[in-house]
Order: structure tokens, then sequence, then C-alpha cells
């Protein structure tokens, strides 16, 4: 368990990059996919490595873009100095980052998981998270309130039969859960441990099973995550916006 303490606890980012991208539509691994003419993945480094907590990144890739993804990194190299490694992810985001966890050196105390598919986190939210881990919280995930009026469905009678509504969720209890997570390693590690087999969705879920603590911080609305060819499309304005305002 983390500890208040003198001496930072050396925190590391995790960042699964390995899945296809399905949803985007056909092209490269979504992660290697241009944004403002550079690839997804650099983005989500160089969003991790502006954050003041973190000083090392770990990029979990496409196996068969290892060394296309080691070669992007040497040609777009993070903003501070950060220690970078990459390894080859798995079949689904669970086992991506259980592969990008046991590539953590022995010191680091306190993990940031983050999608390499929300590219244009803010500085300000990955430090909020860590900050939180820091202080002692052993899971914190960045989190909005959801805006649409969300339906619980149950099963239709049949193939293209409509869904039928079974109950709306009272909307002020819910939150749209972003990344990065950031965890105490150990709580972390042992959830991903106890939960091993599972195809879990989000990492703090598996804390959650294991009966751990999990507390919300302010999510931002420019971590959104990009899934569909709509989100390219609202993630460019948000860069070139940047880009006028800030010459990002
Ligand atoms: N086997 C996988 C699957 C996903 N991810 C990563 O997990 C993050 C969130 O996943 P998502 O946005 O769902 O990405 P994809 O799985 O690539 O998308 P899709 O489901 O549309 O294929 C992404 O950064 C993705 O690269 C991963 O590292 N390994
Ligand atoms: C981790 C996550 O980004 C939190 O919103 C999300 O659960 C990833 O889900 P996906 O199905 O892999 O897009």
């Amino acid at each position: 368990m983390t500890q208040p303490q003198d001496r930072p606890a050396r925190t590391a980012a995790v960042i699964p990059a390995a899945g296809r991208g399905v949803r985007l539509g056909p092209g490269l691994p979504k992660a290697m996919r241009q944004l403002g003419g550079t690839p997804m993945l650099v983005h989500a480094v160089r969003a991790m490595s502006r954050a003041h907590a973190v000083s090392l990144v770990v990029v979990v890739a496409p196996p068969a873009e290892v060394a296309t993804v080691r070669g992007l990194l040497d040609e777009y190299p993070p903003p501070r100095d950060v220690e970078l490694c990459v390894v080859p992810g798995g079949a689904t985001r669970q086992e991506s980052v259980r592969l990008g966890l046991a590539a953590l050196p022995e010191d680091v105390e306190v993990v940031l998981v983050h999608d390499a598919a929300r590219p244009l986190v803010p500085a300000d939210t990955v430090d909020a998270v860590a900050a939180a881990v820091r202080a002692g919280a052993p899971a914190v995930v960045p989190a909005l309130p959801v805006t649409d009026t969300v339906k619980q469905i149950a099963a239709p009678a049949g193939k293209g039969e409509p869904e039928p509504v079974v109950g709306t969720p009272d909307r002020s209890l819910l939150r749209a859960v972003q990344t990065p997570q950031g965890f105490d390693r150990a709580t972390l590690a042992a959830a991903h441990a106890r939960h091993a087999e599972g195809d879990a969705t989000d990492d703090a879920g598996l804390v959650e099973r294991m009966g751990a603590p999990v507390v919300l911080v302010p999510g931002h609305e420019e971590a959104f995550k990009v899934t569909r060819p709509l989100d390219l499309v609202l993630a460019e304005a948000v860069l070139a916006r940047r880009r006028l305002n800030d010459g990002f």
C-alpha cells in the first residue's frame, strides 16, 4: 500500500497499444494511425511523459510491430527525459496490461495504465491521478458525469428483434471512466494475478472485484477515447485548436 512519504514513489506509465482498432475501420493498428501527422501512440507517450510524476513509460505494442514502435519512439523522442521500453502485447487489453506490468523494474511503486487510444489526455489530469495514488489511494480513476440517459436492456426475443428496456439507472449516480487509471503497484499486480483469465475492460474493475477501494477524480473531455471514425475527426480538431492556441 502506498504511504504518504517524503521520497516520491517511482511512477511508471504502462500504455496498452496492442489493439487493432476494429471499430475505427481498416488500416494500420489503431495506435499507429496518424493524428495531426504523428502516430497516435506518440501523442500518448508524450502526454504521459509531460506529467512530472512519470519517469518510465512502457509501451505495449502489437507483437508484429515491436521493432517499428521502437523506431517510432527513436524518431519522436519524448519531451522530457523519461526511460522508454517497448514490449509485445497480448490478445486482449487485460493481457497486454499484464505483459506491460511484467516489464516494470522492482523499484516502481505507482503505476498509471493509459490507453494509447486516449492520445490527448492533458498532463494535469495525469498528474492529478498520480498525486492521488501517491497520497495513499490504492486505485484512482479519472471520470466524467454521463451526459446521455442510459437504458438497461434484456436479451432480445430473437435475432433482429428490438431490445426490451428493463430499466433507467439514475444518471446522477453514473460516471464514464477514462485513463490513466492509477494504482499502488502491489494492488494492481494482485488484481491482475487474481483475475488472470478474465477480459476486463478496465483495470480498476479488477481491483473492485478484489474488494479493494477505487476512487474517482475529475476526468477531462479531451481525454476521450478514439474508438470510431468520428472520434478521429474530433481528435484532429482538438489538436488543431491546441496548435493554434499554444503552439503545441
Ligand atoms: N489486445 C489488445 C487490445 C487493446 N489494447 C489497447 O487497449 C486500449 C483500449 O482499447 P480499444 O480502444 O478498445 O482499442 P482496440 O482493441 O484496438 O479497439 P477495437 O475494439 O475497436 O478493435 C487501446 O489503446 C488498445 O491498443 C491492447 O493493448 N491489446
Ligand atoms: C479502459 C477504458 O478506456 C475505460 O473507459 C475502456 O474500458 C476501454 O474499453 P475498450 O472496450 O477496450 O474500448
